[in-house]
């Protein structure tokens, strides 16, 4: 039986569908300016399959807006997750991004779109979900942080190493697109810290960073060996109002809530350690810019992205321009260890000229968006307590 061929060759299928029918058409009817349309449309249809297979072998869904990219997000009730199923259904459709994760969402969360249980080390139940809800991307986010990471290594292993094995095959399987995220984090004490380049030497210290260097090499290979169109993004510290997951640099996200909440802060880092941030926006943009660049264009798959670098003492200074009167004090503890073997300064030249990141956060706009969105979580707390 001759039936459509499988996703990828549908456009070439269609195409050559189209051009026998013409054929069978009587001769008669067929003017000179038929057969230039008709050549035209043949013309734009191989042009379109030949640059939808340049440089990955896999046709660039969102390239059509009307056939967007069935997304699934791993991991996706964390801290940068919850952002960015909303930043990608507001451009590709409530129902077309997925959430998951292994701990139950919010009300607010679960009524916003659709949401499935899914544990990143069951790779049976993982197929079952791309199959059943016909997923084109893979935006893997489970993970355990760095300073949780070292309280369970163990664990850490699993989630994170095994976890990304299973992300990263169920991706080749089904031909996905994936994008895993990296970080800092997988730098260490032997890397240049100010700056640190795209390509440096990469010897983390905790199992995080060294669990984010397997992930980006296993990615790389994946992309080498068999095609994949693996994408990753190295972020700094992210930093928006929702609650961190249990990271070395989630001081610069509870700086905000203790001192709008209390007017003072401790600090377990010491006030002159530097390290690279990005505000949560810039970082849903980041991701999203990256993912739909073409793959001809990227020169590598792994990229540093940041957006500014600042130490402790600095962004206390910045805030209390804006809420007088905070009291911030530094009781460094076993964090610390890690942040100094991090970058200071992170160098994402490569993604600048490459796919033409550019962030638009700085420190004080940071500040304004954060004294506001954290102001505005708290009022809403507080006028649904009084309810
Ligand atoms: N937040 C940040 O500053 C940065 C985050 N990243 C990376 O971005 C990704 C997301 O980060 P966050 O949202 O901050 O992390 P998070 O710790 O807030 O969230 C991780 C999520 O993974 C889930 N998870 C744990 N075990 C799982 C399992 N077996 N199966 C499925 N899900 C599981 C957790 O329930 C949690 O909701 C991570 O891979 C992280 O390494 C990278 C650099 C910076
Ligand atoms: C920078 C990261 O990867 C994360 N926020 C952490 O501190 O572990």
């Amino acid at each position: 039986m001759v039936g459509p061929p499988a996703e990828g060759h549908q456009l070439l299928w269609a195409s050559s569908v189209g051009y026998s029918r013409y054929q069978a058409l009587p001769l008669k009817v067929f003017r000179v300016a038929d057969l230039i349309r008709m050549f035209r449309r043949q013309l734009v249809a191989l042009s379109r399959l030949y640059s939808q297979y340049l440089g990955n072998g896999y046709p660039d869904r969102n390239s059509n807006p009307h056939d967007p990219p069935r997304i699934l997000i791993t991991g996706s009730l964390g801290q940068l997750g919850v952002e960015v199923a909303r930043f990608l259904r507001g451009v590709y459709g409530q129902e077309n991004v997925i959430m998951s994760d292994i701990i139950k969402p919010s009300n607010e969360v679960f009524n916003e779109g659709p949401f499935i249980f899914a544990d990143i080390l069951d790779f049976k139940g993982l197929q079952e979900i791309v199959v059943m809800h016909r997923i084109d991307w893979l935006i893997h986010f489970s993970a355990l942080l760095s300073a949780i990471g070292e309280q369970n290594v163990p664990l850490a292993i699993r989630v994170n190493i095994e976890g990304v094995h299973n992300a990263i095959e169920l991706a080749k399987q089904y031909k996905l697109k994936i994008f895993v995220p990296s970080t800092i984090g997988a730098f260490g004490p032997e890397s240049p810290r100010n700056p640190t380049p795209n390509v440096a030497v990469q010897r983390p210290k905790t199992i995080y960073g060294v669990s984010k260097v397997h992930a980006e090499l296993l990615g790389e290979y994946y992309f080498h060996r068999y095609g994949l169109d693996f994408r990753c993004l190295r972020f700094p510290g992210v930093i928006s109002s929702d609650p961190p997951g249990g990271g070395t640099t989630d001081y610069a996200v509870a700086i905000f809530h203790d001192v709008l909440q209390t007017g003072r802060f401790e600090c377990y880092l010491s006030p002159d350690t530097r390290l690279p941030m990005m505000y949560i926006k810039d970082c849903l943009r980041a991701l999203w810019e990256f993912m739909v660049t073409p793959s001809a264009k990227l020169k590598r798959r792994v990229y540093n992205v940041t957006a500014m670098s600042f130490t402790p003492e600095e962004l206390a200074a910045e805030i209390a321009k804006q809420v007088p009167e905070i009291k911030v004090t530094y009781r460094p503890d076993s964090r610390q260890l890690i942040a100094d073997s991090w970058p200071q300064v992170f160098d994402d030249s490569a993604a600048r000229e490459d796919w033409g990141w550019r962030h638009e956060y700085d420190i004080t706009k940071l500040v304004t968006a954060m004294v506001d969105d954290v102001s505005r979580q708290k009022r809403l707390r507080h006028s649904v307590n009084e309810l």
